[in-house]
């Protein structure tokens, strides 16, 4: 099976969410360049007819676009050769109490679309593969259970026989896992734990890799939490997934330990010895048998919430003069990483948000961060506030998939610019509640630009910023870049922006209707080239207000929701509100709902 792989080879498709499999959201397009991108105008558009966030994008293979909604996940597959038409429509039936077990709003990244069939990851755990052409049930598998508070956000990625599904759930208690099914039969092969010892036993203490050595820790991290907490210790994997054929490895990320109180989860007064492993954790491992090649954890006991989940851009750089294989990843915690992807061998580590305060810098011989007291908020304690954390909880990066151009060698990065307060306190845990343990409030970056997001290019040899682009609010959408010179970005009031490649200079803009946090796709049909995303404001940076809420009643309905009759515990609420503090001002730039736009070039071809 090399459907995906067939289908990337051809640029008139965008085969899967990210673009190709390295995960470059970059396109060899270039008929809409520099010059005549100020021409862009509406081609068509289609409304979803949901309501909140709509994350991910836009999969054209051949004449037909499969998109996708939030809960409760609708896919349409759309004729391109009659735009707007519906080929068929997939509507599932989910019981509606799993919505207030999903942290970050009702999201949904995206279908995969291989061998004939969509798949589809439900917010209630249902991982279903539907006939390509008529959108009938092929196979569906359960891959969690939403009153333990598992849920799934993230898209599945296809390689090979298989299909591979995350879990979230990091507020929630959860457990964090990958789990690899029968692209077929819908039979679960392979699920790898990133926390505690697995059932099959995925990580090799004498074989997997952590800076150039094997882990060697025969208990597997277990002795990195205190009791149990491992069991519930989050490590969640809703994020991207990129795969590299050659060297026959995926790569993909685990979000925070659970709960986000440190001092619950820390087994000695020194952070060194309460890594909490394998939270905040990039693995690479073999997608035949699941067997981690190699490991590397960039926040060891996180104290912020830096989930470690975001995508692992794979690149072919010239460093020092010489090419190498490098695996890319802007994380949360507002370090860019630059790895060797066959080893994890660690080549550089630089900040791409110039304020980030709660390390000074990254240790390359050990990999760890050189934490600064004054922002721990273990060493502060519970229920003592640590204030002026920067990056805040939603770091200087979230889920929004930055893009890599191979014509200039650089990354093209949506990023946060936003700092916290934090007042750890302690939890109990209670399947199926809230396990989170802070309160959490957030406010743009002081002395700053005042504005709470940049659009930026960064040089991952050398660590550095090339251009950046201030922006109003949290640019939340995913990059796209393209041989055109073009590079493209949505905002949070609804804007989608094209700008030059070259220098970060605006070239153009358009308002769509409602705020942008999916990502933007290009593809060509009948020889012509369309530039593709959906609208509808939401995601963990536009809850409540995607909720149709006030500010305050967002976040009591909120709270009511994931702690109903508790005032301490939980913490969300006061997480969530937190993000619609950040954003209060946006309602009025922007409307609900789901609307997917295409553009093109009138008068072209
Ligand atoms: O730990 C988890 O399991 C988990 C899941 C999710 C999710 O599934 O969307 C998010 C987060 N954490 C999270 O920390 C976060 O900042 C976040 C933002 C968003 C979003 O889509 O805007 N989801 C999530
Ligand atoms: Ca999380």
């Amino acid at each position: 099976n090399d459907s995906i792989l067939k289908n990337e080879a051809n640029p008139n498709n965008w085969a899967s969410q990210l673009g190709n499999y390295a995960g470059q959201r970059y396109s060899p397009l270039d008929q809409i360049t520099t010059n005549n991108v100020k021409n862009l105008q509406v081609a068509w558009s289609f409304s979803t007819g949901v309501l909140r966030g709509h994350e991910g994008g836009p999969i054209v293979v051949g004449d037909v676009m499969y998109i996708h909604t939030p809960f409760p996940n609708k896919v349409f597959a759309l004729d391109l050769n009659n735009p707007g038409r519906v080929i068929w429509k997939y509507e599932s039936v989910q019981d509606p109490t799993v919505i207030p077990v999903m942290c970050c709003d009702t999201v949904n990244r995206g279908v995969a679309v291989a061998d004939g069939k969509v798949f589809l990851a439900q917010a209630d755990n249902t991982l279903v593969a539907l006939d390509a052409k008529t959108g009938k049930e092929v196979w569906k598998a359960k891959n969690g259970d939403h009153t333990k508070g598992e849920t799934l956000t993230a898209a599945p990625l296809v390689v090979k026989d298989k299909v591979f599904v995350g879990i979230s759930g990091g507020e929630f208690g959860v457990r964090g896992h990958l789990t690899a099914y029968d692209t077929n039969s819908g039979k679960m092969v392979w699920r790898a734990f990133s926390t505690g010892p697995d059932a099959d036993v995925k990580i090799d203490p004498s074989k997997t890799m952590m800076m150039g050595k094997p882990i060697g820790q025969k208990d597997l991290g277990v002795s990195t939490w205190p009791g149990e907490e491992w069991k519930r210790g989050g490590g969640t994997t809703w994020g991207w997934y990129t795969y590299d054929p050659a060297l026959n490895l995926i790569y993909y990320g685990t979000g925070n330990p659970g709960t986000w109180n440190p001092t619950q989860r820390a087994v000695d007064k020194d952070r060194a010895k309460s890594d909490n492993k394998w939270s905040m954790t990039i693995f690479a491992r073999d997608p035949d048998t699941g067997e981690a090649k190699w490991v590397y954890q960039k926040t060891p006991f996180d104290e912020w919430d830096f989930d470690g989940v975001n995508e692992n851009i794979l690149a072919d750089i010239n460093m020092n003069g010489q090419q190498r294989k490098v695996l890319v990843n802007f994380d949360r915690n507002g370090f860019a990483y630059t790895l060797d992807r066959a080893t994890g061998e660690l080549l550089v580590a630089q900040k791409f948000d110039p304020t980030v305060n709660w390390a000074t810098d990254v240790d390359m011989k050990t990999g760890r961060p050189n934490v600064v007291d004054k922002y721990s908020t273990f060493a502060n304690g519970e229920d003592k506030n640590t204030a002026a954390v920067c990056p805040a909880a939603l770091g200087s990066k979230d889920q929004q998939p930055a893009s890599f151009s191979p014509d200039t060698g650089l990354f093209y990065v949506p990023t946060n610019h936003i700092c916290m307060d934090y007042e750890p306190f302690s939890v109990s845990y209670t399947a199926g509640q809230a396990y989170v343990g802070s309160t959490v409030s957030m406010y743009p970056t002081p002395n700053s630009h005042g504005g709470m997001g940049n659009f930026i290019a960064w040089d991952a040899a050398a660590g550095k910023i090339v251009w950046s682009r201030p922006e109003r609010f949290a640019v939340w959408s995913g990059a796209l870049s393209t041989k055109g010179g073009v590079a493209y970005y949505g905002t949070l009031e609804g804007y989608l922006v094209a700008v030059d490649m070259k220098d970060g200079k605006e070239l153009w803009r358009f308002k769509t209707p409602s705020g942008i946090i999916g990502n933007i796709n290009t593809y060509t049909h009948n020889g012509k080239q369309y530039v593709a995303v959906l609208s509808g404001v939401g995601g963990w940076a536009g809850i409540g207000l995607a909720a149709g809420l006030t500010q305050e009643a967002g976040a009591q309905a909120w709270h009511n929701a994931v702690h109903p009759g508790h005032t301490e515990g939980g913490g969300v609420a006061t997480a969530g509100l937190g993000a619609v503090g950040a954003h209060q001002s946006l309602g009025e730039y922007t409307q609900l709902g789901g609307v997917l736009t295409v553009f093109h070039v009138p008068d072209q071809k």
